[in-house]
């Protein structure tokens, strides 16, 4: 073998450790030459040693680079945003070599990607300038400018997922952070517990900087991810036993502490199961239970009901608001798309959008900020069987020749559903009679509103409460029976009643829809609409004349400010 192809296989450590044994029994053969007559000879086993300790040296150095390097984010376009920021930190170091120092404000913006001041909403340009001009007492968490790029499909296009976000968070305050699907709540709290690395900007958890110190600054975090990151094989209890530890949770008191937990999130009967299982509710539970374990100051939890029923949330519900509103000290960032919860719990809200803050403030500040109207829903008082009966008579009188009979119209509406016997010959009743497309037209001119047909035997939904299953019936099966023509046809009339008062009473009022047999509209509210009170004096003294049975009036919700700032995105 030639002296260069010797030296190129010397890098793989197997083959010195075979060369070195080789020619050590090369040695005990006698068949070394007469220089080499030491076992750790540079010619018998000092090179194979040599090369085998500097290998070692290498391949470690290696292994801890590939370790800790996130190679994976290792893309063209890191790389070049790395250079480019190495190239404007050069820059602002000469210039600041050349110039006279000046006092930098704390906090200073650092990048150009910086929203301006006038394409913010006001509440959050105010806190973004709290935050940047350092007023901010007992703030615990505060973000300055954070934003994340990530590099787009075949890196070609980049996405903003995280847009100059400014904002903090006190001790004892639950802050809920509200956004539609891909606004980048997941990301800011993956920035915030050092998973991800922010592209620009910077946050600070009890002062420590994620960027520079970012191992310090998740000491004081506890953090339940989107999803459940649990050791199949783990039970609960060891779980929980498994974090206290590492959150340095003395051991004396690690008993207690894992009882206090599994106690307080029911989950005491899942104790000693393995994760893997846990039903989908109960791994989320103790997701929860481990965040909180060691009672972090700060706790991060991303969509933490998700999966869980209505009395475990209650249960986390009420955890969550004895550690951050009742004891005082932790701050909770919480993300969810359950606006009962964010009510429910959060002291201040922001909702995002497209990876910006859109609003941010208390529940109540972002309804009477944002809720320009009141909320209006009427149900009308279910028809009553005569009525229907006279109507049904009424029609048959007018088109139809048959003998009246004495089963009672509920009965042939009930026939008309399945929910008992079909008709035979001997007990035949109004719900016999079945009514085509011509048929309706004609009934409808004759009972002088053919418009209101019209929108039943065409295409689209028909008007009234139950107009859509109605529409279909006919299409399904050509004909609908004459007591249900005739329930829509009289729920119809009701509706148009009150929707004519609802619309001529309240100006700028506007209809939302049903839901279920109720009507939902939309008044305007504050300086220039009407006050609570007037609408229900209102309503209240023409309630009995348009036969309504009940009815409610509210201010807006979180969800239809949520749903405003989701659809103007
Ligand atoms: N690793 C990634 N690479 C590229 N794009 C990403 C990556 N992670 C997230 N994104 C994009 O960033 C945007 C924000 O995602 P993020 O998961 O933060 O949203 P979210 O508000 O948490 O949504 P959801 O409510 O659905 O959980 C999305 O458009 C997403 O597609």
């Amino acid at each position: 073998m030639g002296d260069t192809g010797r030296r190129s296989q010397e890098i793989s450590p197997g083959f010195c450790f075979a060369d070195g044994l080789a020619s050590l029994a090369l040695l005990r053969q006698g068949m070394k030459d007469k220089t080499s007559d030491g076992v750790y000879d540079w010619n018998v086993t000092g090179a194979s040693i040599c090369y085998l300790g500097l290998q070692f040296l290498c391949y470690f150095l290696l292994t801890l680079g590939l370790e800790l390097l996130p190679l994976h984010k290792l893309t063209a376009i890191t790389v070049k945003e790395w250079w480019m920021k190495c190239w404007r930190n050069n820059l602002t170091n000469l210039k600041s070599e050349t110039s006279s120092p000046s006092l930098e404000p704390f906090l200073a913006p650092s990048s150009e990607h910086v929203i301006p001041d006038f394409d913010l909403d006001v509440d959050v340009a105010a806190e973004r300038n709290r935050v940047l001009s350092g007023s901010i007492d007992n703030a615990i968490i505060y973000l300055s400018n954070l934003r994340k790029v990530y590099p787009g499909e075949n890196y070609l296009h980049k996405k903003i997922a995280v847009d100059s976000l400014t904002f903090s968070v006190q001790e004892g305050e639950c802050f809920g952070f509200l956004g539609t699907n891909g606004a980048g709540k997941t990301t800011t709290l993956s920035m915030l517990t050092g998973e991800e690395s922010p592209s620009e900007g910077t946050a600070f958890i009890f002062g420590k900087d994620i960027r520079t110190d970012p191992k310090a600054a998740r000491c004081d975090i506890g953090y339940c991810p989107q999803f459940d990151a649990l050791l199949e094989f783990l039970t609960a209890k060891e779980h929980l036993e498994l974090y206290a530890r590492i959150k340095g949770v003395p051991e004396l008191k690690i008993d207690d502490v894992v009882m206090e937990k599994l106690v307080d999130f029911d989950l005491l009967k899942h104790a000693n199961k393995p994760s893997y299982s846990l039903s989908g509710g109960n791994k989320r539970k103790l997701s929860v239970a481990i965040a909180m374990i060691g009672e972090p100051p700060v706790v991060i939890l991303d969509e933490p009901s998700t999966g869980m029923d209505p009395i475990a949330k209650r249960v986390m519900w009420d955890v969550i608001s004895r550690i951050s509103t009742r004891r005082g000290k932790t701050a909770v960032i919480l993300t969810t798309h359950s606006m009962n919860e964010a009510q429910a719990l959060c002291t201040r809200i922001g909702i995002m959008v497209g990876g910006r803050l859109r609003c941010i403030g208390s529940p109540q500040h972002l309804k009477t900020r944002f809720g320009n109207h009141l909320e209006l829903e009427v149900k009308p008082h279910e028809i009553h069987s005569e009525d229907l009966y006279n109507f049904c008579q009424h029609i048959r009188e007018g088109f139809f020749d048959f003998p009246s009979h004495s089963r009672s119209l509920l009965n042939d509406i009930e026939v008309c559903i399945g929910a008992i016997e079909p008709i035979t010959p001997e007990n035949q009743s109004v719900s016999e009679i079945t009514l085509s497309r011509q048929m309706l037209t004609i009934i409808g001119r004759w009972l002088g509103n053919e418009e209101r047909i019209k929108t039943l035997v065409s295409s689209s939904t028909a008007p009234g409460v139950f107009g859509e299953q109605l529409t279909e019936q006919l299409f399904r099966d050509g004909s609908i029976p004459l007591p249900i023509f005739s329930e829509w046809w009289l729920a119809t009339e009701k509706f148009s009643e009150i929707n004519s008062f609802i619309l001529s009473s309240f100006s700028g009022a506007t209809f939302h829809g049903f839901n279920g047999l109720s009507m939902k509209y939309q008044l305007p509210y504050g300086e220039d609409g009407l006050s609570l009170a007037d609408a229900f004096g209102h309503i209240e003294r023409n309630r009995k004349q348009l036969g309504i049975a009940e009815y409610s009036l509210s201010q807006s919700t979180l969800e239809t400010i949520f749903n405003h700032f989701a659809s103007n995105s």
